[in-house]
């Protein structure tokens, strides 16, 4: 079983330029990576990635986002928006932590592994995203949490990327431990 993480930076558009905007504006956009290698290649996502030995997943996420897009964030200023279980053939493939934050240094840069972008919530490519994606992710951009097991089947050695989506739970508005 592979433990992994996605983080979900975001902020309000609404500065600068807006005379009726103020810095408590829910936020409205989200820092998206297209992958350019490894699972889900040519798909967008958060950052994120596998946890290394000894790693939590909030230092996991952390990490994963400075090298994919070069942004800083303090473990402490992550939330806790989610944890999904993907299964393959029925055995347990992937336990995904995610998290979102409105607090980071820094500017997103290309890296060999993503290329980061800033997209309005309303305008998320879900068409070039996991299939389970517009199913969870729409919930934690409100700033809500969830909690999923999303079932793929393949042929063969066929990898996850390649399988089929055929069914899910989902359940929202749920509680994580502190320090999750
Ligand atoms: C099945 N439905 C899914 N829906 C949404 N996101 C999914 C996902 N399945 C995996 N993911 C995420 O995809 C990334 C893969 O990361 P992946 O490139 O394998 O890891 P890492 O950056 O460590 O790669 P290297 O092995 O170093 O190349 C990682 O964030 C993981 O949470």
């Amino acid at each position: 079983m592979i433990e992994a993480t996605l983080c979900f930076p975001m902020r309000s558009r609404s500065n600068g330029d807006d005379p009726t905007a103020s810095a408590d504006d829910a936020p409205d956009e989200v820092l998206l990576i297209e992958k350019r290698r490894g699972l889900g290649e040519g798909w967008y996502n958060g950052p994120g990635g596998k946890l290394e030995s000894a790693e939590t997943p909030r230092e996991c996420a952390v990490r994963e986002t400075r090298e994919e897009v070069g942004l800083g964030i303090d473990p402490a200023d992550l939330e806790k928006a989610g944890e999904l279980r993907f299964l393959l053939n029925g055995e347990e493939h992937t336990f995904c932590h995610v998290f979102r934050t409105t607090e980071f240094d820094g500017e997103p840069a290309a890296s060999a592994e993503a290329r980061p972008e800033w997209v309005p919530v309303e305008d998320v490519p879900y068409d070039q995203m996991w299939e389970d994606d517009r199913l969870w992710l729409p919930t934690v951009l409100e700033g809500e949490t969830v909690r999923g097991e999303f079932r793929f089947e393949a042929e063969g050695d066929e990898p996850l990327d390649e399988a089929e989506f055929v069914d899910h739970d989902l359940e929202t508005g749920v509680s994580f431990e502190a320090g999750d």
